[in-house]
């Protein structure tokens, strides 16, 4: 279990992480998504204590990460995986990482097993591993102790297509043993296949969560009209629910509905489609105003 409460971090006038609450459950893969620079590797580095939270905590196990005897038993941490030291081998990175769990040199070979790295590839130096090859050993190095709580930040990356069906198999089966993942990714699909829990993030805010179903429910018709205040008014006065956002509004008519009523209001329609039709759109719509901030920003 993994329990944020009030979690914050600025840097000077600048918040990384703004105020957000969620709760990664045992037997359970939680999915931490946002664009890039949203926020997510500095709310994981201070889950495991490498980033002191302005105000907030994050809680692992019911403690402190610092706190937990032996954490790399209990939690098992892939935060960078470009960050191995490059001048060791494969084997070597493992052995010193089950030695700091306090496991036998015996769960090496386990480890490497389970993430499918040969012996030979164990012999490399890590300078030498392809980033996916990396991701691979990391998580190795994750699972070496077979912790309760994983913390995994942007596994896929590097991974090929089969190694990323590898790895949703690996966290979906070790998540079904009772363990509790939390994983971030930017990688919409990818997480949308393989997390049960979901919680989003843009520009430091949670912008939404919960499970993947109440998440990906199909929320209406979309509908784009320069007339959409008009629009609404006519679907409502036909029985439907409809909201104007601020360019597009959404209704429960059906496309076909939309355009009756449409038609017989002489209303221009510019767009009609279903929502609901995958996570990317929901991720979309929810960091449209980051998107555009960070656009103007780079570009300024
Ligand atoms: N030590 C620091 N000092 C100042 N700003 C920082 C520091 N660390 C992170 N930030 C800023 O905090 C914001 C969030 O960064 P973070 O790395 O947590 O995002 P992210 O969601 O993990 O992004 P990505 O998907 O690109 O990895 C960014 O704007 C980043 O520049």
């Amino acid at each position: 279990m993994i329990t944020i409460e009030n979690l914050t971090k600025r840097y000077g006038s600048f918040t990384a992480v703004d105020d957000i609450t969620f709760t990664a459950r045992p037997g359970r893969v939680t999915g931490f998504l946002g664009p890039n620079g949203a926020g997510k590797s500095t709310a994981m580095r201070m889950m495991v204590g490498l980033t002191t939270p302005t105000a907030g905590t994050a809680l692992v196990l019911g403690r402190d990460y610092r706190s937990l005897p032996t954490p790399t038993r209990h939690v098992g941490v892939m935060l960078d995986a470009t960050a191995q030291h490059a001048g060791r081998t494969g084997r070597e990175t493992l052995t010193l990482a089950a030695t700091m769990a306090g496991m036998p040199r015996s769960s090496v070979g386990a480890a490497l097993e389970r993430v499918g790295l040969t012996p030979r590839e164990a012999g490399r130096r890590v300078g030498n591993y392809s980033l996916g090859m990396r991701q691979r050993l990391g998580l190795a190095g994750a699972l070496i102790a077979d912790p309760q709580v994983l913390i995994l930040d942007e596994p896929a990356n590097g991974l090929d297509p089969a190694g990323i069906r590898w790895m949703r198999g690996l966290l979906r089966e070790y998540a079904a043993d009772g363990g509790t993942v939390l994983l971030s990714s930017h990688l919409l699909h990818e997480v949308e296949q393989i997390a049960q829990d979901l919680v989003m993030i843009g520009r430091g805010r949670i912008v939404a969560q919960g499970t993947r179903e109440e998440l990906l429910r199909d929320n209406g018709t979309v509908v784009g009209s320069p007339d959409r205040t008009q629009l609404a008014e006519a679907l409502r006065r036909a029985g439907f629910e409809a909201t104007p956002r601020a360019t597009e509004l959404v209704t429960t008519a059906t496309a076909e509905q939309v355009a009756q009523v449409a038609l017989a209001e002489h209303l221009l329609v510019t767009e009609l489609h279903r929502s609901g039709t995958g996570l990317e759109d929901m991720f979309i719509q929810l960091t449209a105003d980051d998107a555009r901030e960070a656009v103007t920003e780079g570009a300024a």
